[in-house]
Formats: C-alpha cells, sequence, structure tokens
C-alpha cells in the first residue's frame, strides 16, 4: 500500500525545481511528521505501519538518521501504546477516551521519546509540542505540553509500578499494562506455553510460583518482551537461485538454523543484489523451516506433485519451488487473491527447471481431482499472533473473535487439503500463531472426523532447532520468539493413510 493518494506531500522536488503554488512546504522535524502521519493513518484508516512508513520515508526523501528516527517513534508508539495509554491516562485530568484522536498519537510519540529514548526529555517535549502546534495547533500544543511535562518526571520503571496491577493479585493486568499487550493476547499465549491464564500451575512447565525463585508467567513475560524487541531482518537465499554464501559475501552473517537463511544486522535489505535480482528474499527463518520440513518426510512412490494451497505472498512457494525444481518435482502455487497471485508469480519466477506455477484457486473448492498431490502445504489464514514484533500495530486490531471467525476456512483449509493428498503422501498444517484454537484445535477437531489421517511427530524432521516440540504428546511444531529468535510459528505434519 502506498498510499499516495492521501499524502499531503508531493515526492522531494528535483534539485532547482520550484514548488508549484499548491505545494506545501517541507515539513520542519520530517522524521517526527512522518511518525506522526502513520500514527494517524493506521488508528484512522487501518493502515499498516510496515507498509505505510517505508513507502511515506521514500517518497518525502527521508533518509539515514531523520528514516531511523522515524522509524523508531512509529514502531516503539505502536508496540508500547498499551504502556503509554496507562501513564497518559494517570496524568490527565479527564479520562484519555476523551482526548482528541488528532491529539493522542502526539501524546504516545512524545511519551515514548521521553520513557524509551535517550533524547534528552528538554528536547523530547520541545520537539513533540512543536509538532503539536503545526499538526493540532497552539492550543491543543499547550494541553500536550503540560501532559509531556507529567510524564517526563518520572522513569518508565517508576511509572508502571503506579498504573500497573499488582503482579500478585492481578498477574495477567500487569503483564498486560507493563508489556503492553491486550489482555486477552497475555491470556492465549500463556495458555499456548502452559503457563495457566487463571493463575495457577498448568501441570509440566506451569507458572506456579512454589519454588519461590520463578514468578509466575516467567516464560509468557520473556515472549512478550521479545515482541517489544525489533526483530533482527532475516533473508532467505531461493534454493538453485542463490547460496547463502552470495548473502554472507554481501554482508549477511548465517542463520542458525536454516541451511537457506542469513542474518543482516544493518543496511536496507532492498538494496541488496540478490534481493534486488530476486534471488533471494526477506523470510523469517521458522517460515523456511517449516517449508523444510515439509520436503523432509518420507513418501514411498511418486514424489513430484507438490500443492501450496494458500500461497500468497510466495514467500513458502519460493523456496518450495526451488526444492521442488531440483527434485524434479512441480509446484502448484494457488490463491484465491488475483492480486496475491500475481505476488506470487513474481516470487517462485526462474524457479530451477520451472518448477512453480502460480494459479488464481479456491484450495477450499479445489480444480483439481481429489488425490492428485504427493506433498500439501496449508499456511492458513490466521490471526498472526506470531508476527507481533514485526507488525506493530496487529495486537491492538485483532480480538478474540478475529480467532474464531477465522476457525471455518482454517478447518475448510485442511479438509480440502487432506482430500487433495493422495494416500501416503503428507500435508503441512501451518500458522503463524501460537494460539491454540487456530493451531491444534483445527488439526485434531478435522483429524477427529476422519480415520485417514495421522499426525506425526514434526520435531522430528526439524532436529536441528531445540525446544520446538508442542502439544500433550509433542507431536507438533511451535517456534517461540523468545526461544528461537523467529516468529511464532506451528506446524503439524498430518500422514494421508
Ligand atoms: C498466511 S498467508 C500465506 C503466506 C504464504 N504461504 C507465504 O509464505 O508467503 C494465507 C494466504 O491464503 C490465502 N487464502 C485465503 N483463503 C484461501 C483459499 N480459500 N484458497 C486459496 N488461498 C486462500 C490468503 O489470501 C493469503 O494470501
Amino acid at each position: 500500500m502506498s498510499d499516495r493518494s492521501s499524502s499531503p506531500y508531493r515526492s522531494p522536488r528535483k534539485n532547482g525545481e520550484k514548488g508549484g503554488k499548491n505545494t506545501p512546504p517541507a515539513p520542519k522535524d520530517p522524521a517526527r511528521r512522518a511518525a506522526y502521519d502513520v500514527l494517524r493513518a493506521v488508528q484512522d484508516r487501518d493502515a499498516y505501519a510496515n507498509l505505510l512508513l517505508p513507502s511515506m520515508l521514500r517518497e518525502r526523501g527521508i533518509h539515514g538518521r531523520d528514516a531511523a528516527l522515524a522509524t523508531e517513534l512509529t514502531y516503539g508508539a505502536l508496540r508500547r501504546q498499551g504502556t503509554y495509554d496507562a501513564i497518559l491516562d494517570a496524568c490527565i485530568d479527564r479520562s484519555l477516551d476523551s482526548v482528541d484522536s488528532e491529539v493522542l498519537p502526539v501524546l504516545r510519540l512524545g511519551a515514548h521519546q521521553l520513557l524509551s529514548t535517550s533524547i534528552p526529555p528538554h528536547a523530547a517535549v520541545s520537539a513533540t509540542v512543536d509538532l503539536a502546534r503545526r499538526v493540532v495547533g497552539h492550543h491543543r500544543g499547550r494541553f500536550a505540553n503540560a501532559v509531556l511535562r507529567k510524564v517526563g518526571r518520572r522513569s518508565l520503571e517508576d511509572w508502571t509500578a503506579i498504573v500497573a496491577p499488582d503482579r500478585a493479585a492481578d498477574p495477567v493486568g500487569h503483564l498486560s499494562v507493563v508489556h503492553s499487550h491486550p489482555r486477552w493476547i497475555v491470556e492465549a499465549l500463556a495458555a499456548a506455553l502452559g503457563e495457566d491464564p487463571a493463575g495457577g500451575p498448568a501441570g509440566a512447565g506451569g507458572s506456579g510460583a512454589e519454588d519461590g525463585q520463578t514468578p509466575p508467567f516467567a516464560e509468557t513475560e520473556r515472549l512478550l518482551a521479545a515482541h517489544n524487541e525489533r526483530p533482527r531482518v532475516t533473508l532467505v537465499a531461493k534454493p538453485g537461485r542463490a547460496a547463502v554464501e552470495d548473502l554472507l559475501a554481501s554482508g549477511a552473517t548465517e542463520a542458525r538454523f536454516s541451511p537457506y537463511g542469513a542474518y543482516l544486522t544493518e543496511g536496507d535489505p532492498a538494496l541488496l543484489r540478490e534481493v534486488r535480482q530476486r534471488r533471494a528474499a526477506v523470510q523469517d527463518e521458522a517460515s523456511q523451516l517449516v517449508a523444510l520440513a515439509l520436503t523432509r518426510v518420507g513418501v514411498d512412490g511418486s514424489d513430484a506433485r507438490w500443492l501450496d494451497a494458500c500461497a500468497g505472498p510466495g514467500g513458502k512457494s519460493a523456496l518450495l519451488g526451488g526444492l521442488a525444481g531440483k527434485r524434479d518435482a512441480r509446484l502448484l502455487a494457488a490463491e484465491v487473491q488475483p492480486a496475491r497471485a500475481g505476488l506470487v508469480a513474481g516470487a517462485v519466477e526462474r524457479s530451477p527447471r520451472d518448477a512453480a506455477r502460480a494459479v488464481v484457486a479456491d484450495s477450499t473448492l479445489p480444480a483439481w481431482r481429489a488425490g492428485s498431490f504427493d506433498r500439501v502445504i496449508v499456511d492458513a489464514p490466521c490471526t498472526g499472533l506470531g508476527a507481533l514484533r514485526r507488525r506493530p500495530e496487529a495486537r491492538w486490531r485483532r480480538t478474540p473473535e478475529t480467532a474464531e471467525g477465522l476457525a471455518p476456512l482454517q478447518r475448510g483449509l485442511l479438509r480440502s487439503a487432506l482430500d487433495s493428498t493422495r494416500p501416503g503422501g503428507v500435508v503441512a498444517y501451518v500458522t503463524c500463531s501460537p494460539h491454540s484454537g487456530e493451531t491444534r484445535g483445527i488439526v485434531e477437531e478435522v483429524l477427529s472426523e476422519r480415520g485417514d489421517a495421522e499426525v506425526l511427530r514434526a520435531a522430528d524432521y526439524l532436529d536441528e532447532v531445540p525446544d520446538i516440540a508442542a502439544g500433550p504428546g509433542g507431536e507438533y511444531v511451535q517456534f517461540w520468539p523468545h526461544r528461537h529468535g523467529t516468529d511464532a510459528m506451528f506446524l503439524a505434519l498430518v500422514r494421508k493413510r
């Protein structure tokens, strides 16, 4: 999404070119202004910060330190919004809900600078009040000044000690405010980690503090804290098109687990030659590994026809297409949305032996015959609770109903994937979420309806990765940001009988 149409700014002028009568002057403090405009777009029209911010920075010609500051302020204010709102609420006589929606983003940006950056407090307040005067006028600038001066009187730790519920009395409420997540997400993540949301120990790995050493929800807390850290950029070298060594030669470092992965510690990945040539791409390491696991399961007989049933935008298809080409297999990459199918076509372009083909198709109503495929991956649409590090506003946008609403589609896609697989073939069911309602809940429900499928121990196919076995018998795989430095991807491998 480039959001060009709604931008108040035009592209930067070329050297010597005069601005027209209607061209607004360049903003005085471009970094803070860009951060404010993104927060407004996220709040007012459900924009995605990770898509809008880079295009806005390009469009406005914001580079270097200003771009870094805009990114830090935007992502920081969105990630920490829950904590900052609790603090701002304590600094305002009336309820925060009654504060003008144009002013609220200014206050959040100011709170982030004061509480979580090394910007000197006087500079943080004066620059933010200046921004407020320009975007919402002098009167509300004075209000912002008064509120931010109160915020700046205490550190983040001192403020959270005041505004967060007591940890012993309300551990979920405490973590929710301190680590800035909605309550229901804290509960869902704690449950997925085996730490009982009701506050008591939950069997093995439970959250009780009986030993006097481990506070309740200790692992949940590590996960929530990881969601507020900036994730590293992970690249994938598309098999048959680039080698990890090419990425290392361009300054990346070897990935911990994926044989196709590399970490980029600095610089813009879009500027890398291999990425520009589409021989490499940005892809989380767990996304690489769940696709790889599908290719590692032994299948007797034919291994020539692979299906990606939910392919858009094509990250896993590109990896699978490369691996299919090496084995002389063919990958059909199906995607229901035509625009996203176009992205898939670009991602799989020039797969070795032209092994991959993108099609627009509804995988719940397949146009192919039952039992057509030897290997199928269903990377189902989900809440994305596993990618909260990379999508800073997602935690405020999702609701418990989002997960419930997706379940019928997730079940339909898995049923159809099993129908599309031949006996002896294998299905990978994947989500970028650890929420049990869209992971094992879906797999267990679908498999309980039919006698022609069995769950395999997925961790056996990823034995280079520690601590990933999940589920009652350890049959599933669950990656975690705080354990593996990846997104929280879930994987079930199911053999068709
Ligand atoms: C989680 S994303 C897949 C990500 C992709 N596998 C990758 O690695 O880049 C889920 C995709 O499934 C698509 N989708 C949803 N319902 C579908 C259906 N009935 N048939 C095919 N694709 C569907 C969505 O449009 C979305 O692009």
